[in-house]
């Protein structure tokens, strides 16, 4: 579903994480035209540009180019490397005080404050996204900043629902919400690799077990959202008393401790990122 009109959009940075939300905002028929990136090198920008047709352009060859794309831009998202925002908002600063431009930021562990700071006055609104944004089966978590209306809360909203679902969050619980849905992704594919390997042990060809271990992840991660059951119960549905599964769960015992380790840890790290 496209984003009801959000007016122009600049992607300051559309990598992985920008170019996920970029992509997917147009596969859900944002207008082309209304939408703009900067990346850092001319041969990206050029790229982006051809695949989306859209206007993109050089932010490290251009000087000016994240000025101009914040200048023209009712929403600005910062999809730069969490060291690269401070110095990067101070930048388009000129093209945010007073204007009405929001400021969305995906950057982890970059606190509002510290947005706030660099661009006094601007509406930020914090948020922490993924990359299945890119096939519209995002999730992502918001938190608002003082000067953020709630209209600006709302169009932040609206342009992340349009990539996948959003749940709006205090800024305290920004590092959390990174832990389990930002970096979120990644423990999955994680497992997935795991589970290829193993079949790989067990003697299927790397295409076999490739094939059954992705459909079967896709498979379960759907029953999760669309059956509305609980993840618990269906575990429990597949695991007969006595047979197969119940024989492999019994090695999973470290596995909660370990996420919580994990989890705790991408916490830790955020905080870490959050100091300046
Ligand atoms: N990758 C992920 O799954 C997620 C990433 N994030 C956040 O997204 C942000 C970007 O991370 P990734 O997309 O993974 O990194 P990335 O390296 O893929 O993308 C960074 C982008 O910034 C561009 N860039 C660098 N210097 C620039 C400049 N001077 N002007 C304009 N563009 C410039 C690069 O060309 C690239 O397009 C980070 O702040 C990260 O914390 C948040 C949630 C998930
Ligand atoms: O690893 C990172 O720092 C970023 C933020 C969440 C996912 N990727």
């Amino acid at each position: 579903m496209a984003a009801a009109d959000q007016g122009n959009i600049a992607f300051l940075g559309a990598g992985s994480m920008g170019g996920a939300i970029l992509s997917g905002l147009l596969a859900s028929g944002y207008p082309a035209a209304s939408i703009r990136a900067t990346t850092s090198s001319r041969a990206s920008a050029e790229k982006l540009a051809a695949d989306h047709s859209i206007v993109a352009v050089s932010g490290e060859s251009n000087e000016r180019a994240n000025l101009d794309a914040a200048e023209w831009a009712d929403v600005v998202v910062l999809g730069v490397k969490p060291y690269r925002i401070v110095e990067l908002v101070g930048r388009i600063a000129p093209a945010l005080a007073s204007s009405g431009t929001l400021v969305v930021s995906v950057a982890a562990g970059i606190t509002i404050d510290a947005i706030v700071q660099a661009a006094p006055g601007a509406a930020v609104v914090r948020a922490m996204p993924n990359t299945p944004s890119l096939i519209g089966r995002g999730m992502a978590g918001v938190a608002a900043g003082g000067s953020a209306s709630d209209d600006d809360l709302e169009a932040a909203r609206a342009i992340l629902r349009s990539v996948g679902d959003v749940l709006t969050v205090d800024e305290a619980q920004m590092d959390a919400v990174g832990a389990i849905c930002g970096s979120g992704p990644a423990y999955y594919f994680a497992f997935t690799e795991a589970l290829i390997e193993a079949g790989k042990a067990l003697g299927l060809s790397a295409e076999d077990a490739g094939t059954l271990a992705v459909r079967t992840a896709a498979g379960a991660g759907a029953l999760m959202v669309e059956s509305g059951t609980d993840p618990a119960t269906l575990r429990s549905n597949v695991t007969s008393p006595g047979g197969t599964t119940e024989a492999a769960l019994k090695h999973f015992g470290p596995l909660a401790g370990m996420i919580a380790d994990a989890t705790a840890a991408a916490v830790d790290r955020s905080r870490e990122m959050s100091r300046p």
